[in-house]
């Protein structure tokens, strides 16, 4: 069994408790009090030098705890001021020590996007995102057969939310070329092995539409990491361990530095 096997395996057993436990009517009507989500392609695109969504995430199967002094609303807030584009919020309790609740919260203290960061396997937890407060959702390609990707995309659009949707390899964007999806994630770290790659953004920039927002995603550490994946062609970066390392008080900082470089005043 792999290691994405085994996060399948819990998440399916969560959705399917949560699935018995709250009907899909509860979201209905929560969904019903929600205001209109706010774009995330089009808080992405366009912008110089490249766009940027930033992850709060408290801990990673790879890393263990990366913020033990996790403060998921000072670091929201820091982010929006240092000029992220959008968030990203891992909602994972498992293995990323994450949540819903946490989502909520940032939810309250900004009006970026938020992208709902899971391991989506289920409509269930789609309606859950738009209902406290997700803009978008990601969909993990290598997590789901080809009937899967179809339907949650065709549910993520009905509800008039977007999808990140994440591709590892060459096979797995063919897979999701007929859905013309307006962005794709590119990730760098190979889900059984955890090691990052950023070549995989050099590869698939090749293949993948020039009109396509191409965000790179995964091991990010430095200024010429982002330039060399905006050269290989990516529109966006994703970024997570780096910046919540900077902690919110210095994250702004941390932010300017990534993008502009280390001259950057
Ligand atoms: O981060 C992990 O260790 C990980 C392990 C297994 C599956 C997914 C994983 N991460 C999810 C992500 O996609 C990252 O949180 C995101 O791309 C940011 O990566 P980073 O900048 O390296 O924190």
């Amino acid at each position: 069994m792999t290691f994405l096997d085994r996060i399948l395996e819990t998440k399916k057993q969560e959705v399917k408790k949560l699935r018995s436990m709250i009907p899909y009517s509860v979201w209905e009507e929560k969904m019903a009090l929600m205001p209109q989500p706010n774009s995330f392609v089009q808080a992405l695109s366009n912008q110089s030098p490249l766009a940027l969504i930033a992850e709060i995430k408290k801990a990673s199967p790879s890393k263990g705890v990366i913020a033990s002094d996790f403060d998921p609303i000072a670091m929201a807030k820091s982010y929006e001021a240092g000029g992220a584009h959008a968030l990203s919020v891992l909602t994972d309790e498992q293995y990323f020590q994450g949540s819903t609740a946490i989502l909520q919260s940032v939810r309250a203290v900004t009006d970026l996007p938020i992208l709902r960061k899971d391991f989506i396997i289920d409509e269930w937890q789609i309606y859950e995102a738009r209902a406290i407060g997700a803009d978008a959702v990601l969909l993990i390609v290598a997590a789901l057969t080809d009937d899967q990707l179809v339907s949650l995309y065709r549910t993520v659009q009905s509800i008039g939310l977007e999808a990140l949707i994440e591709v590892h390899s060459l096979e797995e964007w063919e897979r999701i070329r007929p859905l013309h999806p307006r962005i794709v994630g590119v990730n760098h770290r190979n889900l059984h092995t955890f090691e990052v790659d950023l070549s995989m953004t050099e590869r698939l920039s090749q293949v993948i539409d020039e009109d396509i927002l191409l965000i790179s995603e995964s091991g990010i550490r430095d200024h010429s990491d982002v330039m060399r994946v905006k050269d290989f062609g990516a529109k966006g970066i994703l970024v997570g361990e780096t910046l919540m390392r900077y902690g919110s008080e210095h994250v702004k900082q941390g932010i300017a530095h990534l993008l502009f470089g280390a001259n950057y005043k």
